[in-house]
């Protein structure tokens, strides 16, 4: 089911166009990743989708209810995890919680019992009664994604959350997100502009670039835009001449440059077998020290389509 439709959205300030005729849609249970350096127009897109701003043109539906002319509705869907933190700093973790369930009408039992499952999954059940203002950084957005699922909702919004926090909160933010996909069925938005983070938790993947689609699909597909080829290196013992040259032979082989004892391989990913190339490791009486393959990774991507590095 298609839990996300963006059509066609169109978005000025003043005479700038800041997000220019989007378009993607968004599985139930998918880990999408919306991708684009520092003012590509994420954040803008965001407010739409969320209700907060209203497009030029367009239209967005969350859940099967459009935004606009079903705003309720659709909102239920909805957690959303701003950049800005929105906690009380002079009162404990555990009683923010309390006061942002209590705002979806959460009480007694169940409000215990969501707080409790909050705490749990992003690391924070020991803190609980810690005042937020002794809080890291990181863990002040830990508390902030836990506050956002207090309604259990069905899609959660993530606007760049591992922004300027410690590798700790990372890995437990990462976490976070994994679990409550795997246990909750929850579509992930996650918003970045670290493409190796998309690029480790993110199924589907929407590229932009000031304010237009650069690349859209899956990881797969996204990354064969800019190239089918794959590098494969190899590291074995008695690497000779003769090697080398009946693996260049090989139909699949761009390119064979050698290193000492690695050979690193570049070679048409649709094509490329393994199993003829260990044939003649073994005719050689080359023994395998390692192998491996590497795709291009959405880096590169990004800088061949865009000319740009991400993080300029
Ligand atoms: N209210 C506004 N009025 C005028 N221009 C705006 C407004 N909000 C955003 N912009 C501009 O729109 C563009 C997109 O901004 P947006 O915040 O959506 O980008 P972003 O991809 O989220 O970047 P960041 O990661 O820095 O938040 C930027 O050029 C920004 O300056």
């Amino acid at each position: 089911m298609k839990i996300i439709e963006v059509k066609n959205i169109s978005k000025k300030f003043e005479d700038k166009i800041v997000l220019d005729n989007i378009s993607f849609t968004i599985e139930e249970g998918d880990i999408f990743g919306l991708i684009g350096p520092n003012g590509a127009g994420k954040s803008t897109l965001i407010n739409i989708m969320t209700g907060l701003l209203d497009p030029n043109n367009g239209n967005i539906s969350i859940g099967g209810f459009d935004i606009k002319k079903e705003s309720l509705k659709a909102k239920e869907f909805l957690g959303l995890v701003p950049q800005e933190l929105a906690l009380m700093e002079t009162i404990s973790a555990y009683d923010n919680l309390e006061f942002f369930g209590s705002l979806y009408g959460l009480k007694g039992k169940a409000l215990k019992e969501k707080i409790g499952y909050a705490l749990d999954i992003t690391g924070l059940s020991e803190k609980r009664k810690d005042k937020v203002k002794k809080f890291s950084g990181g863990m002040k957005r830990r508390l902030n994604l836990a506050a956002a699922i207090m309604h259990e909702p069905k899609i959660l919004i993530l606007d760049e959350p591992t922004v300027g926090i410690d590798p700790q909160s990372r890995n437990h933010i990462f976490q976070f997100i994994k679990s409550i996909n795997r246990e909750k069925n929850t579509t992930i938005l996650y918003t970045s502009h670290y493409m190796e983070e998309v690029e480790y938790l993110c199924n589907n993947i929407f590229i932009m670039d000031e304010g237009k689609e650069i690349a859209y699909g899956d990881k797969k597909t996204v990354k064969s835009m800019i190239s089918d080829n794959n590098k494969v290196n190899l590291r074995a013992d008695n690497i000779n001449g003769d090697l080398i040259n009946s693996i260049e032979l090989l139909d699949s082989i761009i390119n064979c440059e050698v290193y000492h004892d690695e050979i690193k391989l570049l070679v048409k990913g649709d094509s490329f077998k393994l199993e003829p190339l260990l044939k003649i490791l073994e005719k050689n009486n080359s023994v395998i020290k390692s192998i491996n393959v590497d795709e291009p990774n959405l880096e590169e991507v990004f800088l061949s389509l865009t000319g740009k590095n991400l993080r300029d």
